[in-house]
């Protein structure tokens, strides 16, 4: 919990866009990623970190995302080292909900019952602890993920507007 709180007054610093950072695209196990930045936060690198980075789609949640997102979360799971995973997204969006043009093509059922959907479900078997740090629109399918975590760091979040069937941090 120290590691924790330690962590979260940096929040807010790093929801800015790191866009061309290798080494901040470079997960702990030497994966790297085009859809998400992973990182080992905190003096004892016991924070697992993984920013959503899909700026130009708003981070809609196309099948790439979901699976890189998976394997982060993963990793860090498995990670002994790592006690707490924080979430994030960019500075006007957390995330813009299912990638609907990936989804345009697909079915009802393939939309809901093949790996598009059920994949993102699975993330919610983590057992440690997952802060998501809201910032913006969290729509849909993006809202559904900081609602079922642990706790939702909105005092972090700033205002941009409003949004009636979309949740605003
Ligand atoms: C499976 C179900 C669960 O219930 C879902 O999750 S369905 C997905 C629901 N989400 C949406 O319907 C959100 C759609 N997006 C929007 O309404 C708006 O983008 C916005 C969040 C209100 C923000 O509007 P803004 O005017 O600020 O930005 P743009 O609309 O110009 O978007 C910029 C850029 O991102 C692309 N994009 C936005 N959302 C998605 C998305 N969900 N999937 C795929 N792509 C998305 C948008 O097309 C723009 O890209 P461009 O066309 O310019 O290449």
């Amino acid at each position: 919990m120290a590691a924790l709180r330690s962590l979260l007054p940096c929040v807010p610093g790093l929801l800015r866009p790191r866009h061309g950072c290798a080494a901040l695209r470079t997960f702990a196990a030497g994966a790297k990623f085009e859809y998400i930045i992973t990182e080992k936060k905190g003096k004892a690198h016991n924070v697992g970190l993984i920013q959503l980075n899909r700026p130009k789609a708003l981070n809609a949640l196309c099948k790439g995302l979901i699976t890189e997102l998976s394997q982060a979360l993963q990793a860090f799971e498995e990670d002994r080292a790592v006690g707490a995973i924080v979430l994030t997204g960019g500075e006007k969006v957390f995330a813009a909900g299912a990638d609907i043009k990936e989804m345009q093509a697909l079915t009802f059922q393939e939309c809901s019952f093949t790996q598009f959907l059920r994949q993102l479900d699975q993330l919610s078997q983590v057992k440690k602890p997952i802060i998501a740090a809201v910032n913006g629109y969290a729509v849909s399918v993006g809202l559904r993920r900081p609602r079922t975590q642990f706790f939702t760091a909105s005092c972090l979040c700033m205002e941009r507007g409003t949004g009636s069937c979309f949740e605003k941090a």
